[in-house]
This record gives C-alpha cells, structure tokens and sequence, in this order.
C-alpha cells in the first residue's frame, strides 16, 4: 500500500499537535514565555478571532448598519437587528506574555463602553486579565496578560541607566516597576510588618548606589534595617536626637542650595553649571511613626522639629535636588497634623499589605478610592505585592524583585567609595564611575 504526499503531511501534522500537546503543561510551567510565543498566543489568537463576532454582540458592542426601528405597514416597530456588525479588530499582536489588539470604535461609542466588558474578554480569552487604553482617538487598544507576572517577578531586560531612577520591581502589565525621583520627587512606602517594605528600599539602594547621588539614612529602630547599607550611606542616624541634628543640616544644604540657584539665575539645581552642580540627596526614613511620637514634653518640643524640618525638604527639595523616601508600618494621621502635611508632598505612593485601614487610607486615599480597595485586598501570602502610584494619579499592582538583605549589603560596599562625604558632600572619589546628573 503507498503512502500518497498528502497522507504523509497529514500524519506529520497530526504528530506536531500531539508532541505539542503533550509537552504544553511542561513547557509552560519551566518556559512560560517560550509556551506563549510557541503555543499560548496562537491558541489566544484563534480563540479572539473567533468569538469576537459573538462576544460583541453578547456584549452590545456589535452595531446594526440599519437603525433598530422601522416602519411596518403605518407602524413604527423595534426590535434587535438580524445580523449586527462587530467593530473592527486588527491582527492580536504577540507581546511579552500577552497580546494587544486594537479595535476601531463604531460611531458613538467611546472606551467607557469597552471598560464595562474587560472581564467578559478576561473569561473568554481564558487569561490573567484583560486592560484597556486609548492612545487614538476613536480607536481603544485592548491589552491581554496570559498569566499573573506578579507571582514571580523576573525582570525582562534592563532599562537604561537614568540618574534618580529605579527599576525595583515589575508592573501587573508586565512593564517594569521604576521610582524615578525625577518624575515624583518624594515617595511614602506603608505596609505592615512582613509585607515587604525593607525588600523595596533594599532594591531601591542597589539601584541608586551606582549612581552619584549621596544617600542618608534616619532608622529609629536602632539603625537595624538600613546599617544594611551604612557602606554607602553619608551618615546614618539611628536616636531621635541624631535624626533631629541630621535633618536640620540637611535643611540648611537645602537653603544653601537655593541661595546658590538664585546667585546664578537658576530656577532648580538641574539649571546650574555643571562645575556649580550639586549631589542630589536621598534621604530614607525607616519607621517613620517613631519620628513622631511623644512620650515626654521634651519629646514634644524633638517631635516638632523634625516634623518642621521634614515638610520644610519636602516643600523646597524637589527643585534643589532632596528627596525623601518615607517608609512605615503605621503612618495614620493619629501621628499628627505634621503626617497629613508631610503626605501631601511626597506624591509617589507605595501601599503594601497593610493591617490598619487609616494607613492604606493615608497612603491611597486621597488620590483613588479603587486603589484603597486594591490595597485591602492585598493578601498575607503576597510579600512584595503593592499598589503604586505617582504623579499622574494612576495607580497600578507591582511587585518588587526580591533582593535579600546580602545581596543589598554587597551593592552597599561594591559602590561604597561613591558615597560623598557629609557635612560639605564632597564627593568621596573623582574617577568616572556612576551615573551622573
Ligand atoms: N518582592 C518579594 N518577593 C518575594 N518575597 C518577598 C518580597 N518582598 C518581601 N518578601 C518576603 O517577605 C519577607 C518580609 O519582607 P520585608 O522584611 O521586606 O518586610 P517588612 O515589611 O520590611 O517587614 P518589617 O516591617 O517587619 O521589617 C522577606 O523576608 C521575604 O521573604
């Protein structure tokens, strides 16, 4: 009996779906990325062209050419159009992970109607989640992730280095999760114990310590979480009183700063001459709600102080090149009226697991009360889990890379000859190395 050519691609055929299904459930758990571009996103593919026609019908996206009255025998009559048209899709385009398909909006609607349906896409797509944006007028691009990115966070390349600027982790959308001091000078970071805070500021100072900027720490915990870093910090203050000494010096290096820019003509630090221009400063404060309690009168008088000094570089540092990165397991306004001031200057917002609902709303609730919500869903078992937001008030799910405490004390003392001396902030070596401003 021969074999025709025809039986022959047939059978060859037959035995590349089989070997593909077979090895799928393997492939997609060791190579997820080599799974979606070899057999997920074909499979998606199929699967959107196929039930877009039903989908958007279902959905009341689909548009009958004719109106949906009519005129029957002296009677005006309504009813739903036989065959109504789908909008336009193009071809779904492969994206790391997921794909994108544009759709062209038929006259009237506007992507408010498409928000509505995400999770009718997400259930017959079968993927992680379905987002929508519209970068055209009169046309919504509608953006699938096959798989939640956040349960393990690998970092798809890396960005260019930046100065100010941080990749620490990634977005839900399967872009990188950057805290760029330029953009949003000043960052809040909450979340209760465990949640991971100290892993976020422990990726944070790996990515910044290449770079020349001059880092301080404020740790009232006895100095115990950012010591990690004391190679690399210009001074680390550890009591209350050394805070208090740290903060007022670095509000007169603020004021002698602003005093510089004027002299000059310049209207932020960015402006000056390269041979006048100064080290940005980044100062991290761990366990903020320590700076502000009062036990004692003297206390009251500290408490004071450093809330002044905090919100005075809050208010002048983002143009002088100061920043703050303010972490903390409870930061309510029960503090005081210093922390609800302090808050609405540092427009970056980090809200992990929290256990208090005022933090989350401290953190969240004056830019989005779906982020809030977000935020209190945040469950014990997603360490690292976060919603962040920055100057646009969008707020997204991010997850940082996990960055062990060695890792961060190794960064530390690699890039410690890049730490500037303080008071004065010369800088401590004047070779090439780091990223400059
Ligand atoms: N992005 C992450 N991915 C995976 N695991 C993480 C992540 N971030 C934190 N973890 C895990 O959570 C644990 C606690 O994290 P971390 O010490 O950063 O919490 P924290 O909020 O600073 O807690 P505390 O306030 O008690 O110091 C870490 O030891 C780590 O195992």
């Amino acid at each position: 009996m021969s074999v025709s050519v025809l039986q022959l691609l047939w059978l060859g055929f037959l035995a590349v779906v089989l070997i593909g299904l077979s090895i799928a459930p393997g492939l997609r758990r060791t190579h997820p990325h080599l799974w979606w571009c070899l057999l997920g996103y074909p499979a998606a593919l199929i699967r959107v062209l196929l039930t877009w026609r039903r989908l958007t019908t279902n959905l009341g996206l689909a548009v009958a050419r004719r109106p949906a009255r009519a005129v029957v025998g002296g009677m005006a009559v309504r009813g739903d159009p036989l065959r109504p048209v789908p909008p336009r899709i193009g071809l779904p385009k492969l994206r790391r992970g997921g794909l994108e398909v544009t759709v062209r909006l038929h006259p009237g609607q506007t992507p408010d109607h498409y928000c509505e349906t995400v999770e009718a896409l997400t259930h017959t797509w079968r993927v992680h989640s379905v987002r929508l944006f519209s970068s055209e007028r009169g046309f919504v691009t509608l953006s699938a992730l096959a798989w939640d990115p956040l349960v393990a966070p690998v970092l798809p390349y890396r960005l260019r280095e930046r100065p100010l600027r941080a990749v620490v982790g990634l977005l839900e959308d399967g872009r990188a999760w950057v805290i760029d001091l330029r953009r949003a000078p000043h960052w809040l970071i909450v979340g209760a114990t465990r949640s991971g805070k100290s892993t976020l500021v422990a990726a944070l100072v790996k990515e910044l310590a290449p770079q020349r900027v001059a880092l301080f720490g404020i740790d009232l915990k006895g100095g115990m979480e950012l010591s990690l870093f004391e190679d690399r910090l210009s001074a680390l203050a550890s009591t209350r009183t050394e805070a208090a000494r740290l903060l007022a010096d670095l509000v007169a290096e603020t004021e002698a700063r602003m005093q510089l820019c004027r002299s000059v003509g310049a209207r932020s630090v960015w402006d000056l001459p390269a041979k006048l221009r100064k080290s940005p400063i980044v100062v991290i404060v761990d366990e903020v709600a320590e700076l502000y309690l009062v036990a004692t009168r003297d206390d009251k008088a500290e408490v004071g102080e450093i809330s002044t000094h905090l919100l005075r570089l809050a208010q002048l540092g983002a143009a002088l090149g100061v920043h703050l990165v303010i972490a903390g397991q409870r930061v309510g306004s029960d503090l005081g009226p210093g922390v609800t001031a302090l808050r609405a200057q540092l427009a970056g917002r980090v809200c992990h697991r929290v256990s208090d609902e005022g933090t989350a709303e401290m953190a969240l609730g004056d830019l989005n009360k779906d982020a809030l919500a977000a935020a209190q869903r945040i469950t014990l078992a997603e360490q690292g889990v976060a919603i962040t937001a920055d100057t646009d008030g969008q707020w997204i799910r991010a997850r940082s890379i996990h960055i062990t405490p060695e890792q961060a004390r190794r960064a530390a003392r690699k890039h410690a000859r890049l730490a500037p001396s303080w008071p004065g902030l010369h800088a401590a070596d004047e070779s090439d190395e780091g990223v400059y401003v």
